[in-house]
């Protein structure tokens, strides 16, 4: 099978948060099954260019029509650790992807819509024809909205999966975006049954346009699945989700162990593995070393992730606070948009910049978080919602116990030690489920409890969690699956 992924991020070369670790993993894992998988992306001005091999222009004169005139783009091709990737470069005076960041602007709206344009000109443009367009998250939402309305008559075979990682962020927007790409016709897109806001008068929601259009909507766990249509986990597409629901269904995500895996990892000073837990330890040191913290008897508890009111950072800062009150080590390592919230933990550390028992980095460091999961004892992870959670399956791999709150993905791989109906060989963690700050120390005082006064246990604990298997094998199986169903329909 051919497949295209049309997305924001890919891992390492551009990556936010999860959504590029996903990409960069199941297009690995297509690809080790026989499946030609390429990966169309913008060209972020600030994009790693040391994780692409032989960039090189590949089509020099897409011109994409927008807004009653066309842009001039170029577009790149590149190997990013083995995976096929094409960048998008417009050449406009808006400097849609020549900027610092990859979002986080006012345009963003605007820079995205232009992408997924893009992205289907330059398919059509250069004669792709996949099987299956791959498109994510609201910044795509409009890829299977073009192809069906305008792209179908050339490119009549070919069919959309469409995967939401992220319901908060939908794409809302005016019908400005409908001019820009040349859909036009407000009167039609603005229609409930199609682009239409349920909620916001006259907004086109791009990513209910994904929904709607494409022959098959994921999103990352079962669990979410369920939460986004019969709770309040779809932020208001549960209904949408409900009259498509024949054509929608969780997937859980994988974890790339070629890139997350201690037993060959380049970021960690020994290598280890659940037989020989050894390296775990060295890497405890390194991390304390590295970050200037003491060494001492105690357990570190780790936070890893973006900073934003989704991850429940509120109950970040609790569980700090608690956990160098019971004598154990704390680090932090996230950034986030919200320069409020930046700003908080900002504060943070400068009012803890003496303490020798925690360190907090508010940063981007690829390097480091491969360090931080290996070292620490526990990953906590009180987020207020969480379709899949990538942080604790990955810390898992890494013998570090994941604290988190029952909620989306984690439902699906985080079995409490003490209450979970698993068998004993299946828990893996601990687990609580209100969101206030009784929750959080309760589930981190059973883990001090169990590391302190029982340590063989807590060893047990951490081989559990190293040999549950999140790999990509089953998820990657799963999406061959929709996209043999979407093909033959
Ligand atoms: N400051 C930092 N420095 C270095 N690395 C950092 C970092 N902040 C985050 N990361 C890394 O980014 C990834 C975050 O994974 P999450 O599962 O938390 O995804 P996120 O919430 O971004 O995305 C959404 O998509 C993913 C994928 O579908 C879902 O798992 C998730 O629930 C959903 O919210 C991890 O690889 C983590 O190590």
């Amino acid at each position: 099978m051919y497949v295209v992924m049309v997305a924001s991020e890919c891992a390492p070369v551009a990556k936010a948060g999860g959504l590029g670790d996903v990409i960069f993993g199941l297009s690995r894992e297509l690809e080790i099954r026989g499946h030609e998988v390429e990966i169309v992306l913008p060209k972020y001005a600030g994009m790693r260019h040391e994780d692409v091999w032989g960039l090189t222009i590949d089509y020099h004169d897409l011109w994409v029509p927008w807004h009653g005139d066309a842009v001039h783009c170029s577009v790149w091709f590149g190997y990013v650790h083995g995976r096929k990737c094409f960048f998008i470069e417009p050449h406009s005076d808006e400097g849609f992807f020549d900027r610092e960041l990859m979002y986080g602007y006012a345009d963003d709206v605007d820079r995205f819509t232009f992408f997924s344009k893009a992205a289907m000109e330059y398919l059509y443009k250069v004669g792709k024809r996949p099987d299956v367009i791959h498109c994510h998250d609201w910044q795509t939402g409009l890829v299977p909205v073009l192809l069906y309305e305008q792209y179908g008559h050339v490119m009549p075979d070919q069919r959309v999966c469409y995967t939401i990682h992220n319901f908060r962020h939908q794409g809302l927007t005016g019908p400005k975006e409908l001019w820009s790409t040349q859909l036009g016709r407000p009167d039609y897109f603005l229609d409930r049954v199609r682009l239409g806001d349920d909620h916001s008068f006259q907004a086109v929601n791009l990513m209910k346009g994904g929904v709607v259009y494409s022959n098959f909507t994921t999103t990352v766990s079962p669990n979410h699945a369920d939460e986004a249509r019969y709770g309040d986990g779809g932020d208001g597409l549960g209904p949408t989700l409900s009259t498509h629901q024949a054509k929608f269904g969780g997937v859980l995500n994988g974890v790339d162990y070629d890139t997350w895996n201690p037993e060959i990892d380049p970021f960690i000073p020994e290598r280890y593995s659940a037989e020989w837990i050894d390296g775990k330890y060295a890497a405890k040191r390194r991390l304390r070393e590295r970050l200037w913290m003491r060494d001492t008897y105690s357990p570190i508890v780790a936070y890893v992730g973006r900073l934003d009111t989704q991850k429940g950072v509120h109950l970040v800062h609790h569980a700090l606070f608690y956990a160098l009150e019971k004598g154990a080590q704390f680090v932090l390592l996230g950034d986030g948009l919200d320069k409020e919230i930046n700003g908080h933990f900002r504060h943070l550390k400068h009012y803890l910049n003496d303490n020798p028992d925690c360190h907090l980095e508010v940063g981007y460091s690829e390097e480091l978080s491969h360090l931080i999961y290996a070292g620490a004892d526990m990953l906590v992870v009180p987020s207020m919602f969480e379709p899949c959670g990538l942080t604790p399956m990955i810390a898992m791999r890494y013998g570090t116990i994941p604290v988190v709150r029952g909620v989306g993905g984690m439902v699906d791989t985080v079995f409490d030690r003490d209450f979970s109906d698993r068998p004993d060989w299946q828990r893996n963690g601990y687990v609580f489920h209100q969101a206030d700050n009784a929750a959080v120390e309760s589930a981190l005082e059973r883990a001090f409890g169990l590391w302190y006064d029982h340590p063989g246990e807590f060893r047990q604990l951490m081989l559990n969690a190293m040999r549950s298997d999140y790999s990509w094998a089953r998820p990657g199986q799963d999406y061959v699956n929709i996209y043999d169903h979407i093909r033959h329909k």
